[in-house]
Order: structure tokens, then sequence, then C-alpha cells
């Protein structure tokens, strides 16, 4: 098996050293010969390598090679995969997108509503400027993004990089919901077969089988209705947050018990709900702040100052073994079946050719090959089509510097929807994202 150069872009993140150790857990699988950390912030990145560091001398010895940089030709010369996962404007700036859609009585999330569209349009511009710097010193690389809000990202790469099959956009949702279904039915995660259709973050689980081919689906559904739903991820597992955001998945099961639905639909199915169960002073942002980030910083520099790994609180999660998994599917061709992001092109064969679908796909040396979902009942494709044209919309604005294109955006989307509070969400965004977004008059 051909050793890969593993480029990490966005090093400092939360998620890097969860990477780390899933790496280092799927290193038969997909073996490195050199992993490099790039990142535009040095302070950040650096706590994350040095801990990296003493990681793999004590856990992985065979790598040839560790580094970090903030150099771009540095990092991507040679690389065959590049891992993507860049938050522009950092936590500070979610915690803004968040307090204002909250502040005019919507929905402050991540990549829902208008907290998702003021991200998507700070992530465009950076993205796409990540992907020339890539290409420019490895066009062969596979880029794997994973970036958010993954929907308005892949429509915009889509625009800007409309044939590179290298550059696959992908979420971890999908896959941490089925840890959670696989622990109800009593199996492996990687045991389980879903059949799925939608958005990123807006999609529905159709069927659950196992290798065998035998259909768990209803008694599924039973289960989750009759005993409950609770996220399994050792990430996720403990955080009351999301402890809530699976509870809320079954109701939507009780609700619409025709399809197993992603957690995200909350979000859209009961919006008002939803803001009423946030602080507006203590939004997602600044939980992950003073949860998963201060948990990860604290534990690095703790590794640093004992010059060891050995009794440190890291772990492996779903995130980083996923998208492993994806990547040694690309790599070797093994054309496993994950969820992921791409073009419609008549796999759902009642939505439009050109939308950014996430279904289940072969990753093999080609790239994603979709498979076949046809046509998808009334309700959801009513749903999506809403959806899909403020993610479009949105994208459009962007590419096209149109500020009535985001008014029209909030109003389709089921998280705003009233005129009034779209245009005045979007003044604030635009005064709050000065320097980030595209300068609308
Ligand atoms: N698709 C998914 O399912 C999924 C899952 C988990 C995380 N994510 C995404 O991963 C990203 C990281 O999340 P986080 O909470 O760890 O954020 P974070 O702020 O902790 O880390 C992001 C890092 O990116 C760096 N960065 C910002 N702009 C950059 C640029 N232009 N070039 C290089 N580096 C840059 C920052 O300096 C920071 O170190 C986010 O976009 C998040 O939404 C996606
Ligand atoms: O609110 P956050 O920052 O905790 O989470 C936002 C992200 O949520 C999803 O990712 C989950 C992931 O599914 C799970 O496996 C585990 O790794 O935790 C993550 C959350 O911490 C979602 O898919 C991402 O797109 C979000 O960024
Ligand atoms: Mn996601």
């Amino acid at each position: 098996m051909k050793k890969q150069r593993l480029v990490v872009a966005g090093s400092g993140s939360t998620y890097t050293m969860g990477m780390m150790m899933s790496l280092i857990e799927e290193k038969e699988r997909f073996p490195l010969k050199e992993v490099v950390f790039y990142d535009i912030d040095e302070q950040r990145q650096e706590r994350n390598a040095k801990a990296t560091q003493i990681l793999f001398q004590e856990q992985y010895p065979e790598l040839e090679s560790f580094s970090y940089t903030t150099n771009k030709e540095e990092a991507f010369k040679e690389a065959d995969f590049v891992f993507v996962q860049i938050r522009t404007g950092g936590l500070a700036m979610r915690e803004q997108d968040e307090q204002i859609a909250l502040k005019h009585g919507v929905v402050g999330q991540e990549t829902c509503g208008p907290g998702g569209m003021a991200y998507g349009l700070r992530s465009i511009r950076d993205m796409i400027q990540l992907v020339y710097d890539i290409r420019q010193y490895a066009p062969e690389a596979w880029i794997l993004n994973y970036t958010n809000p993954a929907a308005i990202v892949a429509d915009a790469l889509k625009r800007e990089f409309p044939h590179d099959y290298r550059l696959l956009n992908i979420c971890d949702m999908p896959i941490a919901i089925m840890i959670s279904y696989a622990k109800i039915l009593d199996v492996d995660v990687w045991d389980l077969v879903p059949e799925y259709f939608g958005l990123n973050h807006f999609g529905w689980f159709t069927k659950i089988y196992d290798k065998e081919g035998n259909d768990h689906t209803e008694r599924l559904k039973q289960l989750i209705i009759e005993t409950g739903f609770t996220p399994e991820d050792t990430e996720i597992a403990n955080d009351v947050s999301w402890q809530k955001t699976f509870e809320q998945a079954r109701q939507m099961l009780i609700d619409f018990p025709e399809f197993l639905p992603n957690t995200y639909l909350q979000y859209y199915l009961y919006p008002e709900d939803m803001v009423e169960k946030e602080d507006p002073n203590h939004t997602r942002a600044r939980q992950v702040i003073e949860g998963r980030q201060k948990r990860v910083h604290d534990t690095c520099d703790q590794m640093i100052e004992k010059g060891t790994a050995k009794g440190a609180d890291l772990h492996v999660d779903i995130h980083g073994v996923f998208m492993i998994k994806a990547a040694a599917s690309l790599a070797y061709n093994s054309g496993q079946r994950f969820i992921v992001i791409v073009e419609n092109n008549g796999v759902i064969t009642n939505l439009p050719d050109d939308a950014m679908v996430e279904v289940p796909c072969l990753l093999t040396s080609q790239g994603a090959k979709p498979l076949v979902v046809g046509e998808i009942p009334t309700f959801y494709k009513g749903l999506i089509e809403g959806q899909l044209a403020y993610e479009k919309l949105v994208v459009e604005s962007y590419f096209e510097n149109n500020k009535q294109k985001l008014i029209q955006a909030l109003t389709l989307n089921r998280t705003v929807v009233n005129v009034k509070k779209a245009k005045a969400i979007v003044e604030d965004l635009i005064v709050a994202n000065k320097g980030y977004w595209p300068n609308y008059e």
C-alpha cells in the first residue's frame, strides 16, 4: 500500500487531536509517510502541533516526518491528501452569528438560518483561495473538505472548480447518527448500510440495512420511539446540547414517521421551539469555547508540559475515523459506501441536476460514484427545494455582489420567512461581517 503525505489545513482546529488519534487507530488502513499541519494562525497551530509531535513519537514511530508550517508551498507541495477544516472568523464570529439571529427572534445556529448564511459568506472566499493554493502546488491531491456550512461551500466550490473530481465535501453527521442506530440495534456501525437523501444538514435515512441485506428500518424506528434516542459517539455522548438534539430527533420521527431525520432538521421544523431553548448570552459557540476548545487546549498544554501523551484526555472519534476511512477508499480504490455531498445529475430524479445533494456514494480512485435514489415524495421535495433555493441565492449573492438575494434567501429560509426580519438581519450581519463578506452596496 502506498504511504500517503497528508496535510491538515486548519490544523489549529478543535478537531485536530481527535483526528490524530484516529490516524493512529487507522494506520493499517490508511498508512502515512508524512503529516504536515498548515494554518494561518501560528499560535493556535503550534499548541496542537507540539502535542501531536509527542503523541506520534509514542504511538506512530513509523511515521517518517511530522511538521507544521504557515507556508503554503511547503505545506501543499507533493501532498496526496489535504483535509480542510478551517473556520473563517473563528468561534468569536460564530458567537456573533448566533447572537444576531437570536436578537431578531430567529434560530441562532452555526450552519442553519442566518448564522449559516453569515458563516457561508465568510467561508466561500477563503475556501476558493485555499483550493487555488492547493491546486497550484498539488494538482492531483485529494481534497476532503469538511469546512462548514458544507452545503453552501460545496455549491460555491462546484461553481468555481466544476470539473475537479478530486475535491470532495463531506459531513460526519449521518455517520454520527448511525452510531446511535448501531447501539440501539446492538451491531457495529460499519456493518450498517444506509439509504439516505437530502442536502447537507437537511436529509433523511430511508432505509437501514445490514451487510447481509436484512432491513432493520421499521424495528429501529419503533425502538427509537419507544426507548429514546441518545448521542453515542464519545465526542458528543455526554454533551447536554447534543442529548437534547437527539431527543428532538425522536420527536421528529414521531411527527413524520416515514423516514429517519437528520438531527439538523429540528431547526427548520420547530424553529420557534429552538429559539425558546436558547440563552442568547450562552449560545453554542460559547459552550464550545468553554467546553471542547478548553478541553483540547488544556490537554495539549499538559502533554507539552509533561512531555508525554500517557494519561492524556485524548480519544478516537467518529469524525476522524469517518474522514480517514473515506480517504482510504479513494486512495486504494476500494469503492466503499459513504454518504457524501455530490452534484445531483439525476441521482434524485425530481430535483435539479446542478443541486449539491448528500447521498450514498461509492468512493473510488475516480472519485465519488453516487448510487441512484430515484424520486422523492412531495413533502421532502418541497422542503428541499426551499432550502436549495436559499443556498443557491446565498452563493449567487456572493458571486454577483447582490444584497437583494440575501434578503430573498432569508425570506425563503424556514427559520426566518418574515421579510421585515430578513431585511433587518441582513443589515446587522453586513456590519458584523465587515472585512469578511463581499462589500454589499
Ligand atoms: N462537515 C462536518 O460535518 C464538520 C464536522 C466538524 C467540524 N466541521 C468544521 O470544521 C471546521 C473547524 O471547526 P473548529 O470548531 O475546530 O474551528 P477552529 O476555529 O477551532 O479551527 C479552525 C482553524 O482554521 C484556521 N483557519 C482559519 N482560516 C484559515 C485559512 N484561510 N487557512 C488556513 N487555516 C485557517 C484557524 O486559525 C483555526 O486554527 C469548521 O468549519 C467546522 O464547521 C465540519
Ligand atoms: O456545535 P458543535 O461545534 O459541537 O458541533 C457542530 C458540528 O456538529 C456536527 O458534528 C459533530 C459530529 O457529528 C460528531 O461526530 C462529533 O464529532 O461531534 C461533532 C460536533 O461536535 C456536524 O456534522 C458539523 O457539521 C458541525 O460543525
Ligand atoms: Mn456536518
